[in-house]
């Protein structure tokens, strides 16, 4: 996303794009060899001799995929990467204030499975950051792990990697949409369902379960093209999605939703049509996709109250962060007829997932009466489709966090500008 895009927005304001907008080279080196990581675990002893060269704090596993951006990291800077126990909270915690680690300059987490060990970075681990420290580049799109404005006003440059990961989400928010428009949890079930209900209304044979999905999807399912996709969020994510499903693929009709409206070539480019509020977007829309950032104080933006704005039978989407929805009105608008599917990858309570909603996931139960789709009310089958949170998950995606990450510090600390930074805003004047 552009820089301004991408920068926090002022408080109270609803939305923006989940990832940056710049267009990068290709993040994506020849990773066909595998560097051995030249990397100091730290012993737990005394804190380091005076660096010759910045000191970057590695947290996490070792670099995997591009050798030959390490090689240079790895030659510019010290690269210290705390242990698997040193992770820990409590031992980071001590870690951090004895300056085990010496007075490092950046902070690097490349992937998204390790190095969250520590948990949230907020002031009880920033305020014992040493004064060194100019940037954080980490894994993830998502960045509601870290206290961003804190870090900003301490001086230091939060970089997401969400340009790394922007293509993978947007595929799996394809298959998502076009999941609540097939009905797809109920023909993958149905198709390997072994009965276990003693419910009158669950078909009684894998046979019944298959032949019901067989006759009756068909009359609640809809092929997408000329439905409107509402988006919110209209970042790099958005805009890929909005690609692979408008014009000419799918044919779908863009529209979205973002603090900041999107240039007119960008939006001739997508056929999109930009909503000045997320009402009018709601009431537009037949599928409404999330796709930025939690919010800053964690608050959700689908509720009860914000449900009320949707069509009746609308789909929705969740590729984003989980703490964006409250599940529980989410299952009530499912339940109601609020909405007529559901497909999310992230949950409010991970690795939890609302069991309202996995009750939803698993029902077989044949509808009494069969719409057209739009208007279905009542529990019906295969509406809601739940993931592990893993939209951003390819190699593709942790190549590129690698590799961002690396290019960000490398910029930062040779003078250069953050590649993909998220909180310039909150940074004081000429830092
Ligand atoms: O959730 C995934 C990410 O933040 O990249």
């Amino acid at each position: 996303m552009a820089e301004p895009t991408n920068t926090p927005m002022p408080p109270g304001t609803p939305v923006r794009s989940l990832s940056p907008e710049p267009a990068l080279p290709s993040l994506i080196p020849d990773a066909s060899k595998f560097l051995p990581a030249h990397l100091r675990t730290s012993s737990g002893g005394n804190a380091a001799a005076p660096p010759k060269r910045p000191i970057v704090l590695h947290i996490g596993d070792e670099i995997k995929y591009n050798p030959k951006t390490y090689a240079e990291f790895s030659t510019a800077f010290e690269v210290v990467r705390p242990s698997a126990a040193e992770r820990d909270r409590p031992e980071f915690i001590r870690a951090l204030k004895e300056r085990r680690w010496g007075d490092f300059s950046a902070i690097f987490r490349p992937f998204w499975g390790t190095g969250g060990e520590m948990g949230r970075w907020d002031a009880e681990l920033i305020d014992l950051l040493p004064d060194t420290v100019k940037v954080f580049a980490s894994a993830g799109a998502g960045f509601d792990w870290a206290d961003t404005k804190l870090l900003g006003e301490k001086g230091i440059i939060y970089c997401n990697s969400g340009l790394a990961a922007a293509e993978a989400v947007a595929d799996f928010a394809v298959a998502m949409i076009i999941s609540t428009f097939r009905h797809l949890p109920w023909c993958i079930s149905a198709a390997v369902f072994s009965p276990t209900s003693s419910d009158p209304n669950t078909p009684s044979t894998s046979a019944e379960a298959f032949q019901t999905c067989h006759a009756r999807a068909t009359a609640v399912s809809h092929n997408p093209r000329g439905h409107v996709l509402g988006l919110i969020g209209f970042g790099n994510i958005g805009q890929q999605i909005a690609a692979k499903l408008g014009h000419p693929a799918f044919g779908m009709r863009i529209a979205y939703y973002d603090v900041e409206r999107k240039p007119v070539d960008l939006e001739t480019s997508l056929s999109a049509t930009f909503h000045p509020t997320l009402t009018s977007l709601l009431a537009a829309s037949d599928c409404v996709v999330l796709a930025t950032p939690a919010s800053p104080d964690g608050k959700p933006l689908i509720t009860a109250s914000t449900l009320a704005a949707f069509q009746r039978g609308t789909r929705f989407v969740n590729v984003a962060r989980g703490s964006l929805v409250d599940e529980e009105a989410l299952a009530d608008a499912l339940d109601n007829g609020t909405l007529s599917a559901a497909a999310l990858d992230v949950h409010a309570d991970e690795p939890r997932v609302n069991a309202r909603l996995v009750e939803m996931a698993r029902a077989l139960l044949v509808p009494s009466s069969p719409t057209t789709g739009r208007g279905a009310s009542g529990p019906g089958p295969g509406r809601v489709m739940l993931t592990c949170h893993n939209a951003g998950g390819t190699v593709e995606t942790h190549i590129g966090f690698e590799e961002l990450s690396m290019r960000n510090i490398l910029a930062v600390l040779k003078g250069g500008k953050a590649l993909t930074p998220v909180n310039l805003g909150y940074l004081k004047q000429g830092e």
